[in-house]
Parts: C-alpha cells; structure tokens; sequence
C-alpha cells in the first residue's frame, strides 16, 4: 500500500467513501475536513493537510441550508488551481452527522461533526452529573445515525463513582457506561478499545468535563491544552485555537468538540424514542395507541411513575422534549420555512 493510501485509511477512508467519491476522481482530490473557520477549512489527506477555501457551488448550497456548510468529519473532493490555491468542492453525502440548531432558526440546523461512529457523551461526577443535559445529548446522539456512549470522568474526586453510574444508567437505558479517570487511568483502554478499525469517535459534552484530557490520555501525548491552561475571553470562551480532528493511525480518529452549553436540538421524534427507550418501552402498553401519558385511562406510564418504576422527573423532560421535537418537525415544514425568512427579509429592509 501507498503512503498515501495509507494516510486516508489512518483517516477513516472505507470503500462507501471511494464510491462516493467516484465521480470526481481525476479532477479532485479526496480529503477530510479537520476544522472549519469562517474563511474556509484544514483538510487532511492522502498528501497530507491543506488549507481550503469553499467552491462556489458550496457556497450557493450553504445560502439555501446552512446544514450543507462544510463540518468537521466530513469527506469532500477538492481541487488544486495553478495559483496554488485549493478549493473545497462538493461535500460528499453523510453517513452520520451530528446536529445542533443553528442560532437564526431559518434552517435545519448547524452540523457540529460529521461521518461519525461512535458519539461519546462527555460528562463530569464532580460536580454532580447532570441527567437532564446527558438526556439531551443521548437526543442529539440518537438523531445523528451514530452509536452513542457515556464516559463518567473524574470518578478519582468522588467516593462513590459506581453508585452514581447505576443512577445514569437510569436515564441512558441501552447505553454503554464507562467510568474513566485521566488522573487514575481507570477505563481508559476500555474507551480505548472503542477506537479501531479507522472509527470516528466523537466527544461532546459540557466545557470542563474533560474531552481534551481525554483526547490526550487516548494519544498518549498532550495534543490538547486543557482546563486553565487554556486562555478565555471575557466571554468564557476560548481565545486559543484546539485541534478537533485528531488522527490516531492504525487506530481511529478522534473529534473533540468545544464545549456545547446550551444544546439546541434539531431532534424529532425517534431522536427522542431512542433516547427514551424505556418510555417508549412502557408507552407500547398503553390503552391507546397515542396516548399522551398524562391522565388518559389504563395509562402504563402513569401506572410506571406510581408504582416508582418510572421517575417523574424523567417523565416531565421526556415531555418537555416531545414537545421541543414536535416544534421541530413544524419548523422544518418548507411553509414555515418560508414565513420565517420573509419575516428575516422584512425586518432587514425595516432597519
Ligand atoms: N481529577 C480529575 N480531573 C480531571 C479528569 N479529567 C479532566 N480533569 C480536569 O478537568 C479540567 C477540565 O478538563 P478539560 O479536558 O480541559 O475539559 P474540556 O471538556 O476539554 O473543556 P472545554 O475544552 O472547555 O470544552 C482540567 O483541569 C482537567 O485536568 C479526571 O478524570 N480526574
Ligand atoms: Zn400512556
């Protein structure tokens, strides 16, 4: 094999990618986004990495679905021009992807990482987990076609890190839990081992639960600034510039996202079912077929809370993401996405 083979493999390259990239073979190059700024993208590729800017075809995609915006993790083709500029061309169909809302509401959404395998829920034991945000993010997971996964870190700076596992487990029904301590070592070859075959694994979580002492405990080296190392602005963001894309050959390849606070979800309805399995679980039992779970007769979920099989609590955000989810699915219809831009349009011309 090429050196050059070699490096798209050590990138994730399988034989779906090749088909996909077929029609563009001899005019492109392929390549993977690494990072995306707003003047363009770091590729990575058989040739090594490059720096790119969007083709006009993206850039006409982009206007019409934010979603179509190049993202981390995706396979593109790219052309190299005499003046030796590059220039991203076509993105290649997704074979998973990773969504968040995008802040104007007019589209889809905004593509955090794309071609994905394994979602990795980022999440701290100290402070105390928060069940409401590892619900959304197995949401977010679940929507993304990828297999999600829950890491406990800090479990060294807690005397029960077990317990507190079987609690998450409470809320991740289905889902693998791993405990791992980048200070102790505990679970990382575990997590490691997820990390084979050219697999994409992403981390997301909250800023501060670790993802970047991850990536660097997996590495083997400090690939990552992490925690007060890292400068912030005024805003509590961060003013230096990290590497999200991260190439372990012979392994895998690792995506860290920067912190997601609040997440938006482009979720629907089986985002949150996969999520809720044991709602879903309870609610196939129902009297009636659409029941709502809220006071209709021979209700299993009601009948679940009572018996303290189900927590109520858990009810109540299941209920609150329906809805969210529900919201979804009327914004995402193209006559409600019309109105919301010609109300954009409006207010421009107003000012
Ligand atoms: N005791 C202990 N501390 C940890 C562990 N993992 C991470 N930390 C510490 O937690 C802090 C935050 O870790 P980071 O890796 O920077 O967190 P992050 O998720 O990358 O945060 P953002 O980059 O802001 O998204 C750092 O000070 C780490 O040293 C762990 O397993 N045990
Ligand atoms: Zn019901």
């Amino acid at each position: 094999m090429s050196a050059s083979q070699q490096r798209l493999l050590d990138l994730g390259w399988t034989p779906e990618v090749d088909r996909a990239f077929r029609p563009y073979r001899g005019a492109h190059r392929l390549a993977r986004v690494c990072r995306v700024d707003r003047g363009g993208a770091e590729l990575a590729g058989g040739m090594g990495a490059v720096r790119a800017t969007f083709g006009g075809d993206v850039l006409r995609c982009v206007a019409a679905d934010r979603m179509a915006l190049p993202a981390v993790g995706d396979w593109a083709a790219v052309r190299d021009w005499p003046d030796d500029r590059v220039t991203l061309e076509v993105v290649l169909p997704r074979r998973t992807a990773i969504v968040r809302d995008s802040a104007d509401r007019t589209s889809h959404g905004q593509v955090v990482a794309a071609n994905v395998d394994v979602v990795v829920i980022v999440e701290h034991l100290d402070p105390d987990p928060d069940l409401g945000r590892i619900e959304r993010l197995l949401v977010l997971a679940w929507g993304s076609g990828a297999q999600p996964v829950v890491v406990l870190t800090k479990p060294d700076l807690v005397p029960d890190a077990d317990g507190m596992r079987d609690e998450v487990a409470e809320v991740a029904p289905g889902v693998e839990i791993l405990l791992v301590s980048a200070v102790s070592g505990t679970g990382v070859d575990e997590l490691g081992g997820l990390l084979r075959n050219g697999r994409t694994l992403a981390l997301v979580g909250p800023s501060g639960a670790g993802k970047s002492t991850l990536t660097n405990a997996l590495a083997g080296v400090s690939l990552m600034p992490t925690g007060a190392v890292r400068a912030r602005d005024g805003r509590g963001r961060h003013t230096t510039t990290r590497r999200e894309l991260v190439v372990l050959p012979g392994r895998g390849v690792l995506i860290d996202t920067p912190g997601l606070r609040a997440v938006g979800l482009v979720a629907d309805d089986a985002a949150v079912a996969g999520a809720f399995a044991d709602v879903e679980e309870l609610g196939a039992r129902c009297r009636f077929r659409d029941c709502a779970h809220v006071a209709e007769p021979g209700c299993a979920v009601l009948l679940a809370v009572e018996d303290g099989e189900l927590d109520e609590d858990r009810l109540a955000r299941w209920r609150k993401l329906r809805r969210e989810a529900d919201l979804n699915t009327a914004r995402r219809t193209p006559g409600h996405r019309r109105a919301v831009i010609a109300d954009l349009e409006a207010k421009r011309h107003r000012r």
